[in-house]
């Protein structure tokens, strides 16, 4: 039904014309009967007829409106069902093309990734012989735009990067690093730090030994970086947007939790300032100290043991993650989450676009309704 024929519907049964002319007939009818019996009838008894007949009048209109009006709320009921079922059924078919989509992007994409390796260096047979089907030319479609149509009401859970994404510890750490290669007359650069980035302390510590090849051990780098941490760490500032989205999740029973790279002694040191909004977390996975983590981010280890960690463990895709660290977007990613991408301005984008849900400036873009958390007031 669209909205013209509703209208007409309404009107029809129920326009305020309709019943003034009924209200008038009862009248006149009762008029009518009182006329005709007036002989044996005194004036005060003749008014007294007349009204009794005018009150029965107005109650029988009364009644006659009443049930109008229920067949017409039984109908428009139906109507608003029947409306609501179509809408229901239409947006699970949706949701199934959407899904199959993205499932489609994915093989292609792997498959391209097949053939490309191959290519370069003979590491991967190609599922598929070249030429065999468009499907091995195809890119992968960005999750940003699908993901973000499939799971819009899906998040129950949150989890939280720290390094770069909650505390402004990146330029620590590169201050940090790069006094450190300059001892050796050697430059830290982006292409390093963001192989080192989000992974555990010593798997770090190796990544810039190898590259620059540096004349120390991993475990005499770890320890010169700490003693320097020690008096910077505490100082870190939150980064923007950080602290009202975590404490707008809190305040809306959103559980929210913590998975890093870094061991307890430096998040202790880094948090120790912001212990109220750190607090709110439900729990922190540090990949360098627990057991549980048997690999570090780009592994998805950190992210599916802290999804295990809640009251109510949720599954993967009803996680939604947030990264700065291209090592954490595919940590992430691999554990089957959805994932917001806030990277360093020096990241390439385009590598992980297919990756990410959405990529952001900062945390203060966020709109959490879009992934049917409750919306900001303001
Ligand atoms: O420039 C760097 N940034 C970050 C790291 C590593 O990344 C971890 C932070 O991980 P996350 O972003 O998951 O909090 C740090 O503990 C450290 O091991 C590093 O080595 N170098």
């Amino acid at each position: 039904m669209n909205c013209s024929e509703e209208n007409q519907w309404s009107v029809t049964d129920f326009s305020p014309p309709q019943m003034n002319a009924s209200l008038f007939l009862v009248l006149l009818l009762a008029g009518v009967a009182v006329m005709q019996n007036t002989d044996g009838f005194s004036v005060g008894q003749l008014f007294g007829e007349v009204e009794k007949a005018v009150k029965k009048g107005v109650e029988e209109v009364a009644q006659e409106v009443q049930t109008g009006v229920s067949a017409g709320v039984q109908k428009a009921n139906k109507e608003a069902v029947h409306a609501a079922n179509a809408a229901k059924k239409a947006a699970s078919a949706g949701v199934e093309i959407v899904h199959q989509t993205v499932k489609a992007a994915e093989n292609a994409a792997s498959d391209h990734d097949d053939v490309e390796k191959t290519q370069d260096g003979g590491e991967a047979a190609p599922r598929k012989a070249a030429g065999d089907g468009p499907e091995n030319t195809k890119t992968a479609e960005p999750r940003s735009m699908v993901n973000v149509i499939t799971k819009l009401v899906t998040v129950t859970h949150v989890i939280f990067d720290v390094d770069g994404l909650l505390l402004d510890t990146e330029s620590i750490y590169s201050k940090v690093i790069e006094g450190i290669c300059a001892k050796h007359g050697k430059t830290f650069t982006w292409e390093i730090k963001a192989q080192q980035m989000g992974q555990t302390e010593h798997k770090a510590a190796k990544i810039i030994i190898d590259s620059l090849q540096l004349p120390i051990t991993p475990e005499e780098y770890i320890q010169e970086c700490k003693r320097e941490f020690e008096h910077m760490f505490p100082l870190v500032p939150l980064m923007p947007g950080a602290e009202k989205l975590v404490r707008h999740l809190h305040e809306h029973g959103v559980p929210i939790a913590l998975a890093s790279g870094s061991d307890m002694h430096n998040f202790q040191l880094k948090t120790k300032n912001h212990q109220d909004l750190f607090s709110l977390f439900h729990h922190a996975v540090l990949s360098s100290s627990d057991p549980d983590v048997k690999h570090g981010k780009p592994a998805p280890d950190c992210f599916l043991v802290a999804a295990s960690r809640f009251a109510d463990p949720p599954k993967p895709e009803n996680v939604l993650v947030f990264e700065d660290a291209p090592n954490g977007v595919e940590a992430a990613c691999a554990a089957g989450m959805q994932v917001i991408w806030v990277p360093d301005p020096r990241a390439d984008r385009s590598q992980l676009q297919h990756k990410s849900e959405v990529i952001l400036d900062s945390l203060e873009h966020f709109k959490p309704e879009e992934f049917g958390l409750p919306p900001y007031n303001t």
